[in-house]
């Protein structure tokens, strides 16, 4: 039985009978294809091409092919990409998706998207912070701030949001707690400083408009944080140049994420 992901932060969603993404009961997530541009023709290449060491291929979710089911908005059967539910194994799951890069566009993309892309990078903090936070949700006290709040955040305000992200309850002041800090963001950092150092060497692809998808169980004593990429409808061939703006952006988001775990040390 297919049904909508009660968990998804960000993206295209399936409500209100639109196209958007589902899953299943055996840990599967339906993305659907979108089939008017080169975007899921884009992602489809990317999953059936990707050729990377074990370690790095750990940062991707599984690939399970593609299958025509009945799309969400109800429009009949439609082709999807069958990749692995990253939150299925949780059972309460804190997510956050972080969009990385000060650019989200890349050249190839038509004059209307890039605008598009521009003015939001442009207003976010996508263009000064290198990365934004495009969803964030606590399925226990059922915190979700809305799209328009997270793309109004300054500097500060991320900061905050992190912090808030890994407190162990999302009242007002919640931020000052921080209480799963160093256990969620200490070794998510560590994921992170080893994805950094794959950034600094692979030339091979340039991720536009890819997130890091990060998920905790808020319970203590439950399964590691996962940390994967997210969204690869927008990568391209890096043609032996480094991706300098997924790798700025990654790095200044480990720095957001070290600036809330030094005090914890002292
Ligand atoms: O249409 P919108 O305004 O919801 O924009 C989508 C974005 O939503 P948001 O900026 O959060 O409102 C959405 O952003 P998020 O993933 O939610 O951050 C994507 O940028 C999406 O583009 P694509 O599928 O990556 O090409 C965007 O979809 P497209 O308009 O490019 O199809
Ligand atoms: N493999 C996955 N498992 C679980 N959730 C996912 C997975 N991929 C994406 N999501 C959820 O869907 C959201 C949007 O995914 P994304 O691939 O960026 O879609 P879009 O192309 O519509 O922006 C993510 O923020 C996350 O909440």
């Amino acid at each position: 039985m297919l049904k909508v992901p009660e968990h998804q932060v960000a993206g295209h969603k399936a409500k209100k009978g639109l196209l958007g993404p589902l899953v299943d009961d055996s840990g599967k997530f339906y993305k659907p294809l979108q089939n008017n541009d080169a975007r899921g023709s884009t992602e489809l290449s990317f999953y059936t091409t990707l050729a990377v060491t074990p370690a790095i291929r750990r940062f991707f979710p599984d690939f399970y092919g593609t299958a025509v089911v009945p799309a969400s908005d109800g429009s009949g059967p439609h082709p999807h990409l069958i990749l692995e539910d990253l939150v299925s194994p949780y059972a309460k799951p804190s997510v956050m998706d972080v969009k990385i890069g000060s650019r989200t566009w890349n050249a190839d993309d038509s004059e209307e998207y890039i605008a598009k892309c521009m003015k939001k990078d442009r207003e976010t903090s996508s263009l000064p912070l290198g990365f934004r936070i495009s969803g964030v949700k606590d399925s226990i006290s059922s915190w979700e701030p809305s799209r328009t709040f997270l793309q109004k955040l300054s500097a500060e305000g991320v900061a905050l949001l992190l912090r808030k992200f890994v407190s162990s309850f999302n009242a007002e002041d919640s931020d000052r707690d921080c209480d799963f800090a160093a256990e969620v963001f200490g070794s998510v950092l560590e994921r992170l400083v080893e994805l950094k150092a794959w950034f600094e060497v692979q030339t091979v692809y340039h991720f536009y408009s890819c997130s890091v998808l990060v998920v905790y169980e808020k319970e203590k004593g439950k399964a590691k944080p996962v940390v994967k990429l997210v969204d690869f409808a927008h990568v391209v061939p890096g043609n032996g140049v480094i991706d300098h703006n997924f790798l700025g952006g990654l790095c200044s988001f480990i720095n957001f994420l070290k600036d809330i775990l030094q005090p914890l040390h002292h």
